[in-house]
């Protein structure tokens, strides 16, 4: 069996917290300097190191066999690659902006010069509203001045608070293009092999760790269904009998957002001893 090859983003937004979620899942993915691939031995993976923008071209070409990009730019890439897994991070959106009280809406692109640096993204979404741009001017980078110093008239480009654009007196423009977060990518119409699939199962595992909490509680039977109600769990909580009658113990999952507002209903349905911990890890 061959080494399993995954891309992983080595700048920019992403990059941080994809080797962070890589060692959380249990793999020695950690960049001591400026290494361009890493070889973990004991799982029997290559981490390959590359620009975010290049990571769809590899695995794509079939080169590599995963990749850690962002949706935006897998889908400005046109390169042979799907999404398998959405990963919780660098959540951001894609938006068109013009000059503050210059366009009403997205119709009136008609004709005006874009820039951005999604260039691919940006001419599928125009076609597809039947909207026809002058020119899309393609930029690096910091696309939010190319306004200002007239070498276009609007900018489509990503968002996350939208102080950027702000910065630059540019308003929004209708509703987002797409919102993107990181992904895990594969060659499309590839087929998964088990090693594949154990790293995604790991990725799922920490993933829902993140996500969830485990909270434990006793109430009186009478209320059990109504307790269930409120906590649902993963799949389905856990009943345990206590010593003191009438009354049972419940274990089940909870989103962490969710947390506070479950144990006030809890304990406003009469549910006493309630415990919340933290999940290490877990596969589902
Ligand atoms: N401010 C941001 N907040 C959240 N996600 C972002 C932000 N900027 C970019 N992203 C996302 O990060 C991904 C990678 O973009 P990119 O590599 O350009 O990162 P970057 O942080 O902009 O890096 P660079 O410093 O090289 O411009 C994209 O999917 C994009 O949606
Ligand atoms: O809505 P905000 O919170 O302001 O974030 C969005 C900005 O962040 C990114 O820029 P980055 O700093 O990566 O610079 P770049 O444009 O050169 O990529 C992105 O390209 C936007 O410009
Ligand atoms: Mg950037």
């Amino acid at each position: 069996m061959t080494m399993l090859r995954i891309a992983v983003p080595n700048k920019g937004s992403l990059s941080a917290a994809s080797s962070q979620l890589l060692a959380d899942a249990g793999y020695n993915a950690r960049r001591e300097s400026a290494e361009l691939v890493i070889t973990d031995v004991e799982n029997d993976i290559e981490f390959f190191f590359l620009r975010p923008r290049d990571i769809a071209v590899y695995v794509g070409s079939g080169r590599l066999d995963l990749g850690i990009t962002g949706r935006d730019l897998l889908l400005d890439s046109n390169a042979a690659a799907a999404e398998l897994l959405p990963l919780g991070y660098a959540h951001a959106t894609f938006r068109y902006a013009a000059p503050e009280g210059a366009l009403a809406d997205v119709a009136e692109l008609q004709g005006r010069r874009i820039a951005t640096s999604f260039p691919a993204l940006v001419r599928a979404d125009l076609a597809g509203r039947g909207v026809t741009p002058a020119s899309i001017v393609t930029l690096d980078g910091a696309v939010e001045t190319a306004v200002r110093l007239g070498v276009a008239d609007a900018v489509a480009d990503v968002v996350e608070t939208g102080r950027t654009l702000r910065a630059a007196g540019l308003e929004l423009l209708g509703e987002p293009v797409l919102r993107s977060e990181a992904i895990i990518i594969a060659k499309r119409g590839a087929e998964l092999s088990t090693s594949h699939e154990r790293l995604l199962r790991r990725v799922q595992g920490v993933l829902v760790a993140r996500r969830y909490v485990m909270m434990d509680y006793d109430v009186p039977s009478a209320v059990l269904e109504k307790a269930c109600d409120i906590t649902p769990g993963y799949e389905s909580p856990t009943i345990s009998p206590l010593q003191r009658e009438d009354w049972v113990a419940v274990r089940a999952m909870v989103p962490r957002v969710e947390v506070n507002r479950t144990m006030d209903d809890l304990w406003d349905l009469g549910a006493r001893g309630i415990l919340v911990s933290g999940i290490q890890a877990c596969r589902l």
